[in-house]
């Protein structure tokens, strides 16, 4: 600083519109959005989600229209999410490596109907579980590591013979990047990119999610030995680190609003793109306080994600995608 008060007066940059506009530092777009979307079986068949208000579980059909939204609002991205009918579901979720899974289905129909969108499919076992974890269960309840990883390397690559652009591997297993990183080279889908959820921290803000896949009836304990603990930072830069060095494209900090310090500093340790998932719970916290009429509903979205951006985010995965776009292009 050069000058001080009264030669400097940091208010008189904030005094008008166009001038607040000239000088913001970080500005959100509809570029920045990512979509998560709720798959269910059926045709032409929608169903709220009772924990988020505003969210559908869609069927393949709509899920298209969806998609076809999405780009039209200038959304790059969707990421699907299945829930797979429970007599899909068993101790292996062997579910997750047939062609025709709801989400193959989903993101051929997708492809098929020349969207130009790109499609992050979720890569981990927890919607095809009988026991909602996101590994291999033993039989004295421990999620098996090595075991999972060529179950998810199978799923990942599955989805990519579907038209997947982005696969991005929840599940938290050590390794499993470049098993997944390997198996795509090894089956031709060297193009198909990486998006790891690499600090994924064992979080009571997933509970929304996993009535939405139908999994949090089925979980059979937590998921604290393997997602981390949200008292740790410097075990994030090891995850993250890690993702990298093994071959991820991109990784994400889960969930945002409360560690928007890991993507900070994620963000100015690595160069790298560096995305963070606006979690279900956060969602539903917000709404629950728009529906009483406690948050101002446009501001608060736009608020919110424009501090995902000044956090260092080079985009954000929000439920919140849709209404922030139409915000933006009004
Ligand atoms: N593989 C599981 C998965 N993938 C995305 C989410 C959470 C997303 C959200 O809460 O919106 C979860 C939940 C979990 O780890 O239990
Ligand atoms: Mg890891």
């Amino acid at each position: 600083m050069t000058a001080s008060f009264p030669a400097l007066r940091l208010r008189r940059l904030r005094a008008h519109d166009w001038s607040r506009r000239l000088h913001a530092e970080n500005v959100l777009t509809p570029s920045d959005l990512i979509w998560p979307v709720f798959v269910r079986e059926g045709t032409s068949e929608r169903e709220a989600v009772g924990s988020m208000p505003g969210v559908e579980r869609l069927s393949v059909d709509l899920v298209v229209e969806a998609a076809r939204e999405a780009a039209d609002l200038g959304i790059p991205a969707i990421a699907l999410f299945p829930n797979t009918p429970q007599e899909a579901r068993d101790e292996t979720g062997k579910e997750s490596a047939n062609p025709d899974n709801l989400m193959c289905r989903a993101c051929r129909a997708v492809k098929d109907a020349g969207i130009p969108v790109g499609l992050l499919t979720d890569v981990a076992l927890d919607p095809y579980t009988s026991h909602g974890h996101d590994g291999l269960l033993s039989e004295d309840g421990r999620i098996l590591n090595d075991e999972t990883l060529g179950v998810l390397a199978a799923q990942a690559v599955n989805q990519a013979k579907a038209g997947a652009d982005i696969v991005a591997p929840s599940d938290m297993m050590d390794g499993r990047i470049g098993v997944i990183r390997h198996a795509l080279e090894a089956e031709g889908f060297g193009d198909v990119q990486i998006m790891s959820y690499a600090a994924k921290y064992a979080s009571a803000f997933y509970g929304p999610f996993r009535d939405a896949v139908g999994s949090g009836g089925l979980l059979k304990g937590d998921k604290k030995t393997y997602q981390m603990d949200p008292a740790n930072r410097d075990e994030a830069m090891r995850e993250v680190m890690l993702d990298l060095e093994e071959g991820a494209d991109s990784v994400m900090v889960k969930p945002g609003l409360a560690y928007l310090d890991i993507v900070a500093r994620v963000k100015d340790r690595f160069n790298a793109p560096v995305f963070a998932y606006q979690v279900s719970g956060e969602y539903a916290m917000m709404r629950a306080a728009m529906d009483q009429g406690l948050l101002d509903r446009d501001r608060a979205i736009l608020e919110v994600l424009t501090a995902f951006k000044r956090a260092g985010c080079n985009g954000v995965l929000t439920y919140f995608a849709r209404d922030a776009a139409k915000l933006l292009a009004a």
